[in-house]
């Protein structure tokens, strides 16, 4: 049986188009959904911007940019045609009304039945603003359907968060607001989902009398790079605890859904983030640690340490590195720790989660002889830059002492090294395309998430403490090993697994 690809008849609008984000992620991820025949002769791509670029000028930076990120360059004119620019100034009414007339003509010339995607590469101070013009100077009245994809970060805790959605929501209903997050659109993560609900061995296991904690891993070697300002507003917490890590924790923890549907998933998640366990400000340091990177060494070079970093002020306090404990409190999680830690200038580029089951409550091997000792039982979801799972196992050590030995069963996906995120953008802007919005948050969890979130980061901001510092290419600061050892628990070592 052959699946028949949809093909959805497109206008993308991106606001920011000779931005970073265009450039790295978004072109070379429309060029896929082209290659793969997932776009049909009907689509346009307008991009828009302050910069006077022509037609031609666009194309030539999508064409460089899908350059740097492809091996090939197959049908690439004949991509670029489909590329259109638009001299833009988000704040002039002026630019709505050329944009509603580019839209009207390129539609016609393409057949195009008026389906739009409005997609915010921008600030985020702009993306309110944005989504009232295009309502107000009528851009959104069009014969198809009109979505609205937005960027991280959505706001910077809960009040800013709650204003943001209320000035899109004069605009835009909830469904047809896409809120990016662009870990639920790598591969491993959606696996996440099919290891626990298509797999008999896992979901009776899965729950507080098997499993003893979890553990989520995103560790990053680069440092801040060119971020500098916006990561000063941000820190590790907001740009990866609020938004990706805590999507893992609740894909990994929901129940059930009672089927595949959009709402059916996204009630399950709302509902375990529900049982999070709330940590107020007087409690943070017992649940979140963070720290900063100091100078070190990455791959024999020298780095310098965070607060040397273009836009970064001399003496800031802004964390590189986050390690939390959250506790869920529902029949099936509670006393089981969910840790997360996530950092930049690690030793590694790696996301990885550890499930780690209980010991046996008694083992005729550790019985035997107090030398020995067994290995818990380990799952092992490798999301990035590898991709599969590891299953680890107590199996006989060969000879004759009856020994035991961890033994690994392991599947890998064919993945192509390090260039993950691109696939991902890929997948949501198709998602988005075909108007399935199960792989982006939903207002009410990014309403939960900042509510969980907001009490920690005030905690720090009134902090007089030093932040603690850790040397650039380690596993961040020794407080993150406390956190586990303080539950009996230890970080599993990400090389070994
Ligand atoms: N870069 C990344 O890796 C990631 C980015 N994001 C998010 O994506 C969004 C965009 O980020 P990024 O691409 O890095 O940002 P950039 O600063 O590189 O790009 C900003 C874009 O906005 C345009 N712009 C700025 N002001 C105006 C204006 N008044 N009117 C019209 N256009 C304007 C700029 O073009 P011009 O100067 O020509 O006007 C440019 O195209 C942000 O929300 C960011 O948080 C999220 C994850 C990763
Ligand atoms: O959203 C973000 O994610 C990246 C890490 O993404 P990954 O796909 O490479 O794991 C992070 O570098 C960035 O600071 C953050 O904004």
């Amino acid at each position: 049986m052959t699946n028949k690809i949809v093909q959805p008849k497109t206008s993308i609008i991106l606001f920011g188009a000779t931005g970073d984000l265009a450039k790295r992620k978004l072109y070379p991820s429309i060029y896929s959904l082209f290659l793969s025949g997932k776009l049909s002769d009907n689509f346009v791509v307008i991009g828009a911007a302050r910069r006077p670029w022509s037609d031609a000028e666009l194309r030539e930076n999508v064409k460089k940019a899908i350059e740097e990120t492809h091996l090939s360059n197959e049908r690439i004119d004949e991509f670029c045609q489909h590329f259109f620019y638009l001299p833009f100034d988000v704040t002039n009414t002026e630019s709505y009304l050329k944009l509603k007339h580019k839209l009207e003509e390129l539609e016609a010339k393409f057949e195009i039945p008026g389906n739009r995607i409005y997609y915010m590469a921008m600030a985020p101070q702009f993306f309110g603003t944005i989504a009232i013009q295009l309502k107000k100077e009528g851009v959104t009245q069009s014969e198809g359907w009109n979505r609205l994809v937005i960027e991280k970060p959505f706001g910077h805790d809960l009040p800013s968060a709650q204003k943001l959605n209320n000035e899109i929501r004069e605009a835009f209903s909830e469904d047809q607001i896409y809120r990016i997050d662009h870990y639920l659109g790598k591969e491993m993560v959606q696996n996440i989902e099919v290891i626990r609900f298509a797999n008999a061995i896992f979901e009776p296991l899965w729950n507080n009398r098997h499993i003893s904690n979890i553990q989520i891993t995103s560790s990053e070697v680069l440092g801040v790079e060119d971020r500098g300002g916006y990561y000063e507003t941000s820190g590790a917490l907001r740009d990866m605890v609020q938004n990706h890590l805590l999507q893992m924790v609740l894909l990994l923890s929901m129940d059930p859904p009672i089927r595949l549907a959009t709402n059916e998933v996204r009630s399950e998640k709302i509902k375990v983030l529900r049982a999070i366990r709330p940590i107020s400000t007087d409690e943070a340091s017992d649940y979140f640690i963070r720290g900063q990177y100091a100078a070190g060494e990455i791959s024999g070079s020298e780095v310098p340490g965070y607060r040397q970093e273009k836009n970064v002020k001399e003496d800031s306090t802004t964390e590189t590195f986050v390690a939390g404990k959250l506790l869920i409190d529902n029949h099936r999680w509670a006393g089981v720790p969910f840790y997360v830690r996530t950092g930049k200038r690690m030793a590694v580029k790696s996301t990885k989660i550890v499930v780690q089951f209980k010991d046996l409550p008694l083992n005729v091997y550790t019985q035997k002889s107090e030398d020995m000792t067994i290995h818990p039982n380990l799952l092992v979801i490798h999301i990035q830059p590898d991709e599969g799972i590891t299953l680890i196992l107590n199996g006989k050590k060969v000879g004759l002492l009856g020994e035991t030995i961890p033994v690994d069963l392991e599947f890998k996906n064919n993945s192509i090294d390090g260039v993950n995120t691109p696939e991902a953008y890929e997948r949501l802007i198709y998602d988005c395309m075909l108007g399935d919005a199960t792989n982006f948050a939903h207002w009410d969890e990014v309403n939960l998430s900042w509510a969980l979130i907001d009490p920690i980061s005030k905690a720090w901001a009134e902090s007089n403490e030093e932040i603690e510092q850790y040397v650039s290419g380690t596993m961040g600061p020794k407080s993150s090993e406390q956190l586990l050892s303080n539950d009996g628990f230890k970080w599993w070592a990400l090389k070994d697994l």
